[in-house]
């Protein structure tokens, strides 16, 4: 089989970022919520003078400087505006937090939207869902504890010692500020590198256990029945084991950090204790004076520890940032229409043959392959990438229904895939009708193409619900005479009305509660009530029974009177009402006719009957 190179937009993942692009990505996603955060900054600097100045108030009271009276009432005012500065400091850290949390969701699903299904096919849904919620959370440090700390632990020490030394002696001040520069810019970078690797491979790692705990969830009966317990936590205990590892490391290195931290902290006291003592023994400096001092250098150690403690988290909050950016600037795989006037393009002319009976869906000369390790955690991927449509074009006509037969792996689903425009070929067009003659599909806005097909799949996706919103999915508004018109079709009405709840009869997540058989045709009524010009059955009607299968081809040819239908088939020997059989070998077409002339062509069809 031929290979060919997978285009940019197909293959090409986000290059990974670095930590200040994270920052600065961050803030562009949360640009109008900056000045919230900039008032919590403010807030929180302001909070932390007043938290020294009980202090220096307090020594001020206790060497005779201030009064008793004066010094407790200017230390109860002290303490109310700190109490009410750091509510404030904490409530609008926190609103920004949150509301940039509330718009990274919004933007991770309308970007991953698009993306679907091809990226979402083959990403495991649990490392996804990890991403949407644990990541997202964790972000939510670099907003609420990172500015406003980061800028408050060299704003509060830079105030506090330029007064001291204003004030008092520059000394002083001069004695402690080494060790406040040493902790608040040189601690934090120590091990830094080490520690976002590590911070980053522990994110990585829940990632990792939390798909393995969804595919084990999910795949719990063949877990079961394959006597796979014992290994699968085996596989879920080395998982953890490397994510408890990461954690550790980056634990270890910020335990360090603390603990430089506090000797700092006390090396800063001891200086100005020192210094100070010497100043007061040579008579250049007076007691009182000492004593603020020391009052300040206490007084900084919450602001400048701080430091130490955000840098960790944060290392994880970038872990996780990276996680969404992988996800949010991916470029998505097909892109809203290329909208151009004029309607029908370049295959328009070539159609006029076919007015009376105009082409609904046409492939010219279409060739795909699939991306190399498409899914969320791929790495990015070089072409060149296997075959699966190698310059295929038919056209199918309105109101006709056409289906494709072939070999397992020949290509079928990818040409349903195609159709509805979840890829883009990398040769050739697919067009679906604009007035007389074909349009297409890049030059189709999504969302009108979204309405104007629809898709049964072989596994159709039941949400968590009844069965009567799980059939209204693409009209919620329908009416329940609707509703049952569509089941009817699906030969389900029956069924549904012999329940108790009808159609509140409830549907778990993934269908549970309803047989293979009923899934499909509650989604074949949920693509009837979508009343689609054309409708791609995927192995649609794969597990039913022959005599239910036979009373839903039927009603499914009534309804579809003056629509197309494109359906993907395995069962060669159940081919209902098809007008033409399209049979395809290895993504080439070898063989396009009737299902009555094609059963003794002596050609590809009739070898597969026979088989
Ligand atoms: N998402 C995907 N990523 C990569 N390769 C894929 C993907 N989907 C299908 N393929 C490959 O493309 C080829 C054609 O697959 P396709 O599902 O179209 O075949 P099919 O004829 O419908 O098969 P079947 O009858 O078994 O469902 C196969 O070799 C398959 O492995």
């Amino acid at each position: 089989m031929s290979t060919v190179t997978t285009p940019a937009a197909q293959q090409r993942e986000p290059a990974r970022p670095s930590r200040p692009q994270l920052v600065a990505w961050l803030l562009r996603q949360t640009a109008p919520l900056l000045w919230p955060l900039a008032l919590a900054t403010v807030l929180r600097v302001v909070g932390q003078l007043a938290g020294i100045a009980i202090l220096v108030v307090a020594v001020l009271g206790v060497s005779g400087q201030l009064s008793l009276s004066a010094t407790v009432v200017t230390m109860v005012v002290l303490a109310l505006a700190k109490a009410v500065l750091r509510y404030l400091e904490q409530f609008s850290g926190h609103f920004v937090a949150f509301a940039a949390l509330a718009r990274l969701r919004d933007l991770f699903y309308a970007r991953l939207a698009p993306q679907a299904p091809a990226a979402t096919e083959g990403a495991g849904s649990g490392e996804l869902s990890e991403r949407a919620t644990r990541d997202i959370d964790r972000v939510e440090v670099f907003f609420a504890h990172t500015a406003p700390p980061a800028l408050s632990a060299v704003l509060v020490p830079a105030i506090a010692l330029a007064w001291l030394g204003g004030t008092q002696d520059a000394i002083l001040a001069s004695a402690i500020a080494p060790f406040v520069i040493f902790v608040v810019l040189v601690v934090p970078a120590l091990g830094g590198g080490a520690s976002w690797r590590a911070s980053r491979d522990a994110v990585a790692a829940k990632g990792a256990v939390a798909q393995h705990v969804s595919d084990s969830v999910q795949g719990v009966r063949e877990v079961l029945a394959f006597e796979h317990t014992a290994a699968r936590l085996d596989d879920m205990d080395a998982r953890s084991e490397s994510g408890a590892r990461s954690s550790l490391l980056a634990a270890r290195i910020s335990a360090v950090r603390g603990a430089l931290v506090l000797l700092l902290q006390w090396g800063s006291v001891l200086a100005a204790l020192l210094v100070g003592s010497a100043g007061v023994a040579a008579g250049e400096l007076i007691w009182s004076q000492l004593l603020v001092a020391l009052a300040v250098a206490i007084g900084l150690f919450v602001p400048t520890r701080a430091v130490e403690s955000f840098v960790t988290d944060l290392n994880a909050s970038f872990a996780s940032a990276a996680r969404l950016y992988e996800v949010i600037e991916r470029p998505p795989i097909v892109t809203d229409a290329l909208a151009q006037p004029g309607g029908a393009g370049q295959a328009d002319s070539a159609r006029q043959e076919h007015r009376e009976h105009p082409v609904a869906l046409a492939f010219d000369g279409v060739t795909f392959a699939y991306p190399e390790g498409v899914g969320s955690n791929s790495e990015a991927h070089a072409a060149p990438s296997r075959v699966v449509l190698d310059d295929v074009t038919f056209d199918l006509r309105t109101g006709e229904h056409l289906t494709v037969v072939g070999p397992s792996g020949s290509g079928k689903s990818t040409i349903a895939s195609l159709a509805l425009r979840f890829w883009d070929p990398l040769g050739g067009v697919v067009s679906l009708r604009r007035g007389a003659g074909p349009e297409p599909l890049q030059r189709i806005p999504l969302d009108e193409l979204r309405t104007r097909t629809a898709l049964v799949p072989q596994r159709p996706y039941l949400s968590d619900g009844t069965v009567g919103q799980n059939v209204a999915l693409a009209r919620p508004d329908a009416s329940d005479e609707e509703i049952l018109a569509a089941l009817r079709v699906a030969a389900l009405d029956e069924w549904v009305m012999q329940q108790p709840k009808g159609l509140d009869t409830p549907v778990r997540e993934r269908g549970g509660g309803l047989s293979g058989g009923q899934r499909q045709r509650v989604a074949i009524a949920r693509a009837v009530l979508a009343d689609p010009e054309l409708l791609v059955l995927d192995e649609a009607t794969s597990a039913l029974d022959a005599a239910t299968e036979q009373t839903v081809r039927e009603r499914l040819a009534e309804w579809a009177a003056g629509r197309s239908i494109l359906e993907i088939s395995h069962r060669i020997d159940t081919l209902g009402d098809t007008d033409r059989v399209l049979v395809l070998d290895a993504g080439r077409i070898v063989e396009v006719g009737s299902p009555e002339r094609l059963r003794h062509a002596g050609g590809p069809f009739q070898q597969l009957l026979e088989r």
